[in-house]
């Protein structure tokens, strides 16, 4: 692979932006409108993450019938302030009522729709031990916009075993099956020691979003995202967190380091 360059975190760019109505213009159910005015702004990494998290709440908020809330109610149970969610916001648009409040079904499109999560993306999981089973068969996938579509694992005696609907295939199948969907994100749940392997036969396969549970630095061009979850480190993170709670100097100065997007 020419020039490989790590890359684990960049600002998102918003290309296929509409900026809706502004503020008080907007009734719930209405169409959102198409405009050039927000093409092109780039939304922080740490907004894309709470941006999730409001889609989370959303979804909880609709399914109890409320499709209105106020932007300090919105913000107090998505556990973050209100200056933080309104600015959060306005990278989408204007989504609210004057004196009402948000409009939860146009909000919840735009941020799918911001979040590539309006259809169902496909999801191809490498490595199905213990954590590969425990991600192919949780439920939130699906909730969240994501469909298993593909298993894979070396291991022979894995080969045809269901998780959930979905059969453990041959890491030998990988291409073809992987080449034949849209835009999937793989995830790899497999030991360190194979998990370089496994990026390069994603990328081969055309997969350019990687979600990496292997405790190892992947090689990717720059134009693949890599996502790295690590369980241990938050931990580490929590613990020197701790540390500041005592009254730990270094602690204390280097919180906004190790938090800077405070959502969760
Ligand atoms: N990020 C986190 O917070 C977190 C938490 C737990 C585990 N992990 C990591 O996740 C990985 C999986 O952990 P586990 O407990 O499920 O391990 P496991 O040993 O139970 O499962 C690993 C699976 O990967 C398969 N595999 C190995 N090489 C492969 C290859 N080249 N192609 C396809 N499949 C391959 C194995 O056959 C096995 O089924 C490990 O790297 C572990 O360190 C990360």
């Amino acid at each position: 692979m020419n020039s490989p360059i790590h890359r684990t975190s960049r600002s998102l760019l918003l290309s296929t932006v509409e900026r809706v109505p502004a503020a008080g213009t907007l009734r719930p159910g209405q169409p959102l409108r198409q405009t050039q005015e927000a093409r092109g702004r780039t939304i922080p990494e740490a907004t894309v993450g709470r941006l999730a998290t409001y889609l989370r709440v959303i979804d909880d908020i609709l399914d109890d019938s409320e499709d209105v809330i106020s932007s300090d109610g919105l913000a107090r149970v998505c556990g973050v302030n209100s200056a933080k969610l309104r600015k959060d916001l306005s990278f989408l648009g204007s989504f609210g009522i004057r004196g009402v409040g948000y409009d939860l079904v146009n909000l919840r499109a735009r941020i799918a729709e911001v979040l590539g999560v309006t259809e169902h993306r496909d999801v191809v999981i490498v490595g199905l031990g213990n954590l590969g089973h425990a991600l192919a068969g949780y439920a939130g996938l699906a909730a969240r916009g994501f469909r298993v579509a593909a298993l894979f694992d070396i291991d022979d005696d894995r080969l045809g075993e269901r998780v959930g609907a979905v059969s453990i295939r041959s890491i030998s199948e990988l291409r073809g099956v992987v080449g034949s969907l849209t835009a999937p994100i793989g995830v790899i749940a497999t030991p360190a020691l194979a998990a370089q392997e496994v990026a390069d036969l994603l990328l081969a396969a055309g997969v350019t979003s990687i979600l990496n549970f292997a405790p190892a630095v992947l090689t990717v061009p720059c134009d693949i995202d890599v996502r790295k979850v690590d369980l241990a480190s938050e931990l580490q993170i929590l613990s020197f967190l701790e540390r500041r709670k005592s009254g730990n100097h270094d602690a204390t100065t280097a919180r906004e380091a190790v938090s800077p997007g405070g959502a969760n």
